[in-house]
């Protein structure tokens, strides 16, 4: 089974429709600078409810080592996102999973960064964009996805009900993350294309 996270959740009801059709982790961008941002507590409301076997991703760009050592403490079932310019040592520290995010430049050396995170669960690939960290809706080549690497891929980056079946087909993945391409407007969830989204990587 391919491992499905619906990122940039805002309100209950985006959270409820995605677990309800079979995601296996909702993301939350606690990033100040994007449109789906979400304070701790707004997050809280919405992560305190989930069901056990739903992982709450917190999306990172840059932040304060006590900010994410903080957000452990409150739920140390949280997978930490990093998906800014953070040191294989910044990711490193807490001693904890977590995802690091790669924006797929053209010579990026894939086998180099899965060797200098020992504690990633997997690396999750988004397009490169300059001047943005991500969430952009742009696709990548995947034809950049190596066959063979020593860390799971979680397949980001202008994914949408359209194009998941491609990707899926197209490369060897352990995940696949969405957001902008299930969404109504910004940090809002269109419920069919969720509901789309999820049918279309479980091939219902
Ligand atoms: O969603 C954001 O605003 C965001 C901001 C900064 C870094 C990452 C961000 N989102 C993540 O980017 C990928 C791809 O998103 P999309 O499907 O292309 O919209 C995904 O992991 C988002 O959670």
């Amino acid at each position: 089974m391919v491992w499905i996270k619906i990122c940039g959740i805002t309100r209950d009801q985006d959270a409820q429709v995605a677990v309800e059709s079979g995601a296996d982790a909702l993301g939350f961008v606690f990033f100040e600078k994007s449109k789906r941002y979400v304070s701790v507590e707004q997050a809280a409301a919405i992560i305190d409810q989930l069901p056990g076997h739903v992982t709450p991703v917190g999306l990172f760009v840059n932040a304060q080592t006590a900010f994410v050592q903080s957000l452990l403490d409150r739920w140390p079932g949280l997978l930490p996102q990093f998906h800014g310019d953070e040191s294989p040592e910044f990711c490193e520290q807490f001693n904890h999973p977590y995802l690091r995010a790669v924006r797929m430049k053209p010579d990026v050396d894939l086998h180099q960064i899965a060797k200098m995170h020992p504690n990633a669960q997997a690396l999750l690939l988004d397009a490169f964009k300059p001047g943005e960290y991500g969430g952009t809706g742009e696709t990548f080549d995947w034809s950049q996805i190596p066959d063979q690497l020593a860390k799971p891929i979680i397949l980001a980056g202008g994914l949408n009900p359209q194009n998941v079946s491609l990707a899926l087909g197209s490369s060897k993945l352990y995940g696949v993350d969405v957001s902008g391409g299930v969404e109504a407007s910004a940090g809002k969830k269109d419920p069919q294309l969720v509901r789309q989204f999820i049918q279309g990587v479980k091939g219902d």
